[in-house]
């Protein structure tokens, strides 16, 4: 039989190689195919190792409830991505891959296969082959600082970590120094003071709270900018809020999400200064102030509702027709849908390096000059503090009928609700939500549905735009509730700006979020 012929009958033939065996030498097939022991090979096939053993149908004949791509009863195909290490020890050659044990958790598992002493060289090259196809342009070996929340969620974090995360990262031959947070703050401190050099990741094993303290902790160092390009900020899901893990690791399984971070590409992520008072920190999820920020942070005494409770609080309010009138001046990049639209259509098939994605270097915008600051501390301001004059060209406007202010920097804000669905991680724009509060409650209700089904960026009442910048200041007298990453922050006037690819995080794209999209 042919080689060609090969690759129709067999599907685990990698096409690519038998196309360039055709003709040539053997040297490609016989190098992606190992043979070990008597009556097992191991195949580099298109996007899996093929692993042929006449032992799996004498073990195990169930294929681990069909969670493995089909093979024959004495095939496996273990997809590169789960491929976590290989390397020969003493006479055998260890592969150890995630393996699947329900659809949203995966364990550490190792296939030991003995040698020949005579072929090593074969099989290191082999095993060079494998881990090149297995982690493409992810890091090894990535040496993680790991932080974990015994209060996250419902206080499991400290227990999931070592069932769910460390054997993952051990398998993977990762370095590992994890710390429990003592306190509310200290992932601040201890980003602030790490050792930069000696990591490449900080993996919070909590909710969206501990990546906000670790990226405002690098922010305050003196080599801020440095901090910030060089460690990437990862969220390992143990809260009640996940919205990072959703939407960069498109899970909120602690195993799922420990093998994204594992096979993770480095991808710039837009930060955005926030200023209020004197103080200057940086967000990295979303701003909110009226429904959204009121739905979560006026109902912490409604814990005991699990994520109803933000749902329940939104009703309430929607019902009640409330309005947060506000004084707003906004800098805004892209003004309508359509355009909105072609913007992330371009952005998605834009395969520039990471290097491209930070600063404003290519932005034609008056600003652009002060974009980039010179020190090596954070960027400075192009529109100032909120206690400057406004920058020119910016007006503030009365939104008297205001029912919902939320700007996001990401796609979904939890599980299931995609609401800023044409956000990037690093196009240099915030997106920006705003809806009136007086609209019809059925209209409101509809919208509501629409975070949930993907239609609600369509919406006729749904004011979206890309944005670099805003101020809003709240009219409403007394205290009232505004959120920056799901923190409540002092119910006082705020200024808002965007900094293209600032900081820095792992995502299975490299460019994109997990949402659907557009
Ligand atoms: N040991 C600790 N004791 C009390 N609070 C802590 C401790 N460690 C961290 N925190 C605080 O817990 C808060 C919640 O952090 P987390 O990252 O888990 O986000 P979250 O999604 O808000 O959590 P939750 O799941 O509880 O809603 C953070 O503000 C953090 O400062």
């Amino acid at each position: 039989m042919t080689t060609a012929a090969m690759a129709t009958d067999n599907p685990f033939v990698d096409p690519i190689a038998s196309f360039e065996e055709h003709g040539r030498d053997h040297s490609f097939a016989v190098d992606s195919t190992l043979p070990v022991g008597k009556n097992a090979s191991l195949t580099l096939g298109t996007d899996s190792l093929i692993v042929l053993d006449e032992a799996f149908e004498k073990r195990d004949r169930t294929n681990c409830c069909g969670l493995w791509p089909s093979g024959t009863a004495n095939t496996r195909a273990i997809p590169f991505y789960n491929i976590l290490w290989a390397e020969l020890q003493d006479d055998e050659l260890r592969i150890d891959y995630a393996s699947p044990a329900s659809k949203t958790v995966v364990r550490a598992a190792t296939l030991k296969y003995p040698f020949e002493r005579q072929t090593l060289e074969v099989v290191h090259k082999w095993i060079i082959k494998l881990l090149d196809r297995s982690y493409g342009e992810s890091q090894r070996i990535k040496r993680m600082k790991v932080l974990v929340n015994p209060h996250s969620g419902k206080g499991s974090a400290e227990k999931w970590y070592h069932r769910d995360v460390e054997p993952l990262l051990i398998a993977a031959r990762c370095t590992i120094d994890m710390q429990k947070t003592k306190y509310s703050g200290e992932a601040v401190e201890i980003a602030e003071k790490m050792d930069i050099e000696a990591f490449d990741v900080v993996a919070s094993c909590s909710g969206d709270g501990l990546p906000y303290e670790v990226f405002n902790g690098l922010a305050k160092r003196a080599d801020a900018k440095k901090a910030l390009t060089k460690i990437a900020v990862v969220n390992l899901p143990c809260g009640s809020g996940n919205a990072m893990s959703w939407n960069l690791n498109g899970t909120d399984s602690n195993s799922l999400a420990t093998l994204a971070v594992i096979k993770g590409i480095p991808t710039p992520l837009d930060l955005i200064s926030i200023t209020q008072g004197e103080t200057r920190t940086l967000s990295f999820l979303s701003q909110s102030v009226g429904i959204v920020a009121e739905s979560d942070l006026a109902t912490e005494n409604l814990r005991w509702m699990g994520g109803q409770r933000f749902t329940y609080g939104f009703l309430v309010r929607l019902w009640e027709k409330a309005l947060y009138p506000c004084d707003i001046a906004i800098k805004v990049a892209i003004d309508d849908k359509p355009s909105i639209k072609e913007h992330y259509r371009r952005e998605k098939s834009n395969h520039e390096p990471a290097s491209e994605r930070r600063g404003y270097r290519n932005l034609l915008d008056d600003d652009a000059s002060a974009s980039s600051g010179n020190d090596d501390g954070l960027p400075s301001l192009r529109y100032g503090t909120v206690n400057d004059k406004l920058p020119e060209g910016w007006e503030l406007v009365p939104y008297d009928r205001l029912g919902n202010f939320y700007c996001g920097n990401m796609a979904y804000m939890a599980a299931d609700s995609v609401f800023f669905q044409a956000a990037l991680p690093n196009d240099g724009y915030m997106d920006l939500v705003c809806i009136n509060g007086d609209i019809p409650r059925t209209t409101a209700i509809k919208m509501m549905l629409g975070v949930e089904n993907g239609n609600f960026f369509d919406m006729p009442g749904v004011w979206y735009r890309k944005v670099l910048g805003y101020r809003i200041i709240p009219k409403s007298k007394g205290d009232g509730y505004i959120s920056i990453d799901g923190e409540r922050v002092p119910f006082q006037p705020f200024q808002a700006e965007v900094h293209k690819g600032l900081g820095t995080v792992l995502s299975k794209s490299g460019h994109m979020y997990e949402a659907p999209g557009l």
